[in-house]
């Protein structure tokens, strides 16, 4: 599913009415319906007291459609039009009219002041934000700047159609006021700002409606970002051959773990594992063999020279080096060494390399050999390492995580995670994948060490890699919600939790796979 800036959705509305011929007025009238059927469901036709919010664009045009239906659904519905009537102009008139002529009422904002507005709006269970969408341009204007104030402060539901009002589409411009909503009903494409913050935090619940318009229509905007969900994930996980083998499913080497942290090559490796690897080998610090060794019964391990209990270097040959199909380093290594086995590797390892964690902080200094390098590298950072990596402030960082990471990826060639709510994949080609699962019990020690186990895991297994990598991070989100909807409080689950519940979030995913043939 592609998601979209505000710009690309007004080339798709338009190929779909001027190329395709469907009207704008039945995509109004599409959008108006989606948006009702969506929401009936939350409230109660007996108790509900409904006001719609109309704007001046077709944002309204949408409000006035959903307010007929909901009238003629027989709820009780107050319609409020925010601009001078004669402002209303083309599709969003058409749709005006046809409410009015159906008998229907609406009270003109001019003709009253804001106190009295929001008087009626505190006897009210929900409200309907159809006053601005994908249109907005710039700062937020009176009247709806004074308007929203005062909607943000009622108790009741907000429910905004397309996107909250005063909200930019594509989410990294300043947010001066906007509708702060309890669910956005988002219309056929999610917007880009859906999976940016802060202004993620204004769309309360997502839901996102099809309207009818064309996948044609979609295929015209030369987009590059989509999201990744589970019906992606559930027609491309591998399907075991009958006749496979432990050798055809990769021999990964891990490279992690120092004198003070002994469970992260622990939490990578059995997650590798649990994915489906079929040879684990763990690179240590001679040191910590004994620890490390006592909690992993499948993985097989090579003991690596240290220095203060960390690696110091790795003591392969090419040709032991050679022997595996992948490798994952970073996890626990410490950050006291000068990390030149990390050059060592992107010399003279030509297979896919996953860096992550203290891996990333050692290749800072070698970032010219990484653009240089031949073979796949995957990096895995969250939003401070890859600020450190780039050497910007995280603020920046946030606001821009779009275009930085991609500028990143496309610069050096790499497959770029960036990790986060909503972890974005980027391609060396600059492509960006979304991710939809997890919730905020990942945001704790461990939980990225198990990840990177799982990339290993699935990369060794599916030839794209995109899909191996997007997989892996959305079966680690799923892992976790599963574990909140099946009793588990989101503060006490741990990065191991994620690794034991795998085996059924994985049968879960395989057993609704026809769901999607
Ligand atoms: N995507 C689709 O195919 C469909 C979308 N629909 C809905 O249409 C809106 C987008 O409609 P548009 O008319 O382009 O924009 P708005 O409704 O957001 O209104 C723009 C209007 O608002 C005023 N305005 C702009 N900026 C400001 C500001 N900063 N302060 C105050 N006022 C502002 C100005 O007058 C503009 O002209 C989309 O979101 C969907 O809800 C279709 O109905 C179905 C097809
Ligand atoms: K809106």
């Amino acid at each position: 599913m592609n998601v979209v800036t505000g710009e690309e959705m007004h080339q798709i509305d338009r190929y779909t009415i001027e190329e395709i011929g469907l009207k704008a007025e039945l995509l109004m009238e599409n959008a108006g319906l989606a948006f009702v059927s969506s929401i009936l469901h939350l409230m109660n036709k007996k108790t509900a007291k409904i006001a719609v919010l109309i704007g001046v664009g077709n944002n309204g045009g949408d409000g006035f459609v959903i307010s007929r239906s909901l009238l003629e659904k027989g709820y009780q519905v107050d319609v409020w039009l925010i601009p001078p009537v004669k402002k209303v102009k083309g599709t969003a008139r058409y749709h005006m009219e046809v409410f009015k002529k159906c008998g229907y009422e609406f009270t003109s904002y001019e003709a009253i002041t804001c106190e009295d507005l929001v008087r009626n709006l505190k006897g009210k269970t929900h409200v309907i934000d159809a006053m601005l969408g994908t249109g907005l341009v710039g700062p937020l204007r009176q009247p709806y700047k004074e308007i929203i104030e005062q909607v943000n402060q009622l108790e009741c539901q907000i429910i905004s159609v397309d996107l909250p009002s005063g909200l930019p589409a594509n989410g990294n411009s300043c947010i001066t006021d906007a509708i702060k909503a309890s669910r956005t009903i988002t219309l056929q494409c999610p917007k880009l700002g859906a999976y940016t913050f802060p202004s993620r935090e204004y769309y309360g619940d997502l839901t996102i409606v099809d309207i009818g318009i064309p996948k044609l229509a979609i295929k015209q905007i030369d987009s590059e970002r989509f999201l990744w969900t589970e019906e992606n994930v559930a027609c491309s996980l591998p399907v075991r051959k009958p006749s496979s083998h432990k050798g055809s499913h990769g021999k990964g080497l891990i490279i992690a773990g120092s004198r003070t942290m002994t469970g992260a090559p622990i939490l990578t490796a059995k997650a590798c594992h649990r994915l489906g690897a079929g040879l684990v080998t763990l690179a240590l610090p001679d040191t910590i063999i004994n620890t490390v060794a006592s909690q992993l019964i499948e993985s097989t391990f090579h003991l690596c020279p240290s220095v203060n209990g960390e690696i110091n270097s790795l003591n392969l040959d090419d040709e032991l080096m050679n022997r595996f199909d992948a490798i994952a380093v970073g996890p626990g290594l410490g950050r006291n060494n000068n990390g030149e086995f990390i050059e060592t590797l992107l010399h003279d390892f030509d297979k896919p390399i996953v860096i992550d964690a203290d891996g990333l902080f050692y290749l800072k200094d070698f970032l010219t050999i990484l653009a240089k390098r031949k073979g796949t590298t995957i990096l895995t950072p969250h939003l401070g390492e890859f600020a450190y990596l780039i050497n910007e402030p995280i603020a920046k960082v946030e606001k821009n995580r779009f275009q930085v990471s991609r500028d990143f990826a496309v610069k050096y060639g790499v497959y770029l995670v960036l990790k986060g709510p909503y972890t974005v994949v980027t391609t060396p080609g600059g492509q960006q994948f979304i991710n939809t699962s997890g919730n905020p019990s990942l945001a704790k020690g461990g939980s990225g060490d198990v990840l990177t186990g799982m990339v290993l895991a699935l990369l060794m297994q599916q030839k794209d890699l995109q899909s191996a990598i997007s997989n892996s991070i959305f079966l680690h989100g799923m892992a976790a919600d599963y574990l909140i909807s099946h009793e588990y409080s989101p503060l006490s689950v741990m990065a191991s939790d994620l690794i034991n519940i795998m085996p059924k979030v994985l049968n879960s995913i395989q057993n609704r796979y026809h769901k999607y043939r």
